[in-house]
């Protein structure tokens, strides 16, 4: 380890910066003297060294990301190599060969900051598209669907955290959580089968799970869903191995993508689309729209669109990612986001949740601003908590004006479809998965990650946990029961 990029970047930096840093200063730019860099046997008021770091230190945290608050970011491009302007107008799909610049964060649903890489969970793929019509966001999963489809479904992440007692996991919590919302189960079982510890970023894949809308020049609308494949290939540690390298390096995932970017081996993927248009819709239904379901890819297969490329490290990781921020509300013309009800409140809170941890104006930190934009920023936004940047200058701060400030010229006004939805209901699709999907390595994989997990939970708990594996495989749920029998748990009152 002593020798990788990793390790080495202060070494790194000292050969480049050479001998001598420049001029200690306060960060109001006061050059600092030499008896201001201890603070034994001095006045410590007057120290302005001491004071400008002291009340920085007590200010340097900023709330952590309510979920997916581990995580690792990199830079590269997305280019496009199948024009589709034949379903939507969005530049950045339009003209084969098209580069656009992008920010990929890469994070562990649930946990917190210092939670180690391959602790088991579903994964985040996030992904900000800076493009000459403004920021485009992704934040998807790993796994090809969701486990959630109801917004309300943000408080079973509650039931995967720890106890509100005695601040520890609760085997209780996490399988009342799974087996109350029985639909969970689909997306569940890839992570317990292995996608919960992936062998490296650049084998871990993202799913949109929404199926987006699209509208070309003509106003026609298409559906698609996306989905971005490991060009090194989806590969997983078994539950054995995950834990083992979680032990010997916590920051596994991270040290590799780094490590690997720096020493000149990007990491790619292929960008693909399924599509489907309006006749499609009226035929399958709402049905098409519902996160926790896979489209049949037989009838309708992914096509390969483009490929995405991770070839650059941030040089800061707070400014550069923790300072990120995705939200489901930033599309751009020609994708107008999900009909769903499930990504109408994520359009919603992840805005919310990014006021309250960035502050008003984190469209203006750099990482997010839409620094590719033909029109950067020309809002009638103002003032407010830093950064405001040059603030609008000296345009117009009220709309409508009569002296020239920024006007919407185009007329035309786009809508996502309305969509009736139901409960969900995906258990057809997970018996499929167990039956002709995985292996029987995948199977045996999600009994040894299911088991330790469950064998603290009461035999009620238990009970409700192996029925519903059951009704997802037979002989996978009798496997899991039968394990848990042998351990011969005792009651939990
Ligand atoms: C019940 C529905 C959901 C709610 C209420 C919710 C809420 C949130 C919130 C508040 C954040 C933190 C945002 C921030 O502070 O920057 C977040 C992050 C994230 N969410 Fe969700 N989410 C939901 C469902 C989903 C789904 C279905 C997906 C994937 C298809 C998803 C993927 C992500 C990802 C990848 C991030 C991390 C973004 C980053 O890297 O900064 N979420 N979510």
């Amino acid at each position: 380890q002593v020798n990788t990029p990793a390790a080495t970047q202060l070494i790194k930096f000292k050969e480049a910066i050479g001998p001598f840093g420049g001029q200690l200063t306060t960060s109001s730019g006061m050059p600092c003297q030499q008896c201001q860099t201890y603070s034994l046997d001095k006045p410590i008021m007057t120290n302005d060294f001491l004071m400008d770091n002291l009340f920085n230190f007590a200010r340097e945290r900023i709330p952590e990301r309510v979920v997916h608050a581990s995580g690792a970011c990199g830079f590269g491009y997305f280019e496009l190599t199948q024009d589709m302007s034949h379903i939507t107008k969005a530049d950045f799909l339009n003209g084969v060969g098209k580069k656009t610049p992008i920010s990929v964060r890469f994070s562990l649903t649930l946990g917190n900051k210092g939670t180690p890489d391959l602790f088991l969970g579903i994964r985040g793929f996030s992904i900000k598209f800076y493009t000459r019509e403004g920021n485009f966001d992704m934040a998807m999963f790993n796994t090809p669907v969701s486990p959630f489809k109801d917004p309300l479904d943000a408080h079973v992440t509650r039931a995967f955290r720890n106890n509100p007692a005695t601040n520890l996991p609760d085997s209780n919590m996490l399988w009342d959580g799974i087996t109350r919302r029985p639909e969970f189960i689909h997306a569940m079982s890839y992570v317990f089968s292995g996608w919960g510890q992936p062998a490296g970023y650049r084998h871990m894949s993202g799913f949109s799970a929404h199926t987006f809308q699209f509208e070309n020049k003509c106003g026609d609308a298409h559906f698609v869903k996306m989905s971005f494949i490991p060009v090194a290939g989806i590969k997983n540690f078994d539950s054995k191995e995950g834990n083992i390298m979680n032990a010997e390096d916590p920051r596994y995932l991270a040290s590799t993508m780094y490590n690997e970017i720096a020493s000149g081996n990007p990491l790619e993927w292929t960008v693909n689309f399924q599509i489907l248009n309006m006749t499609d819709y009226k035929k399958l239904g709402a049905t098409i729209f519902d996160a926790t379901r896979i489209i049949d890819e037989k009838e309708y297969p992914f096509v390969p669109v483009g490929k995405l490329v991770l070839d650059r490290n941030p040089t800061n990781f707070f400014a550069q990612c923790e300072q990120l921020a995705f939200c489901p509300c930033r599309v751009v013309p020609g994708i107008l986001g999900a009909p769903d009800k499930l990504y109408e409140a994520r359009r919603m809170n992840y805005r919310d949740a990014q006021n309250y941890r960035l502050g008003g104006n984190h469209n203006n930190i750099p990482v997010n601003c839409p620094f590719m934009s033909e029109n950067p920023l020309n809002t009638y936004n103002r003032d407010g908590v830093p950064p405001v940047l040059d603030n609008g200058g000296d345009a117009p701060n009220y709309f409508p004006n009569s002296f020239s400030g920024p006007t919407a010229y185009d007329t035309h006004c786009s809508r996502l479809i309305s969509i009736k939805e139901e409960k969900p209901y995906n258990m057809d699709q997970v018996q499929n998965l167990f039956a002709n999907i995985f292996t029987e390595h995948e199977k045996d994989q999600l009994v040894n990650n299911v088991v330790p997990l469950l064998r603290f939970a009461s035999p009620r708990i238990q009970t409700n946990a192996v029925k519903l594996f059951k009704t997802a495989n037979e002989v996978v749920g009798r496997k899991i029961e039968e394990a848990l029998k042998k351990l011969n748990m005792t009651e939990i009152p």
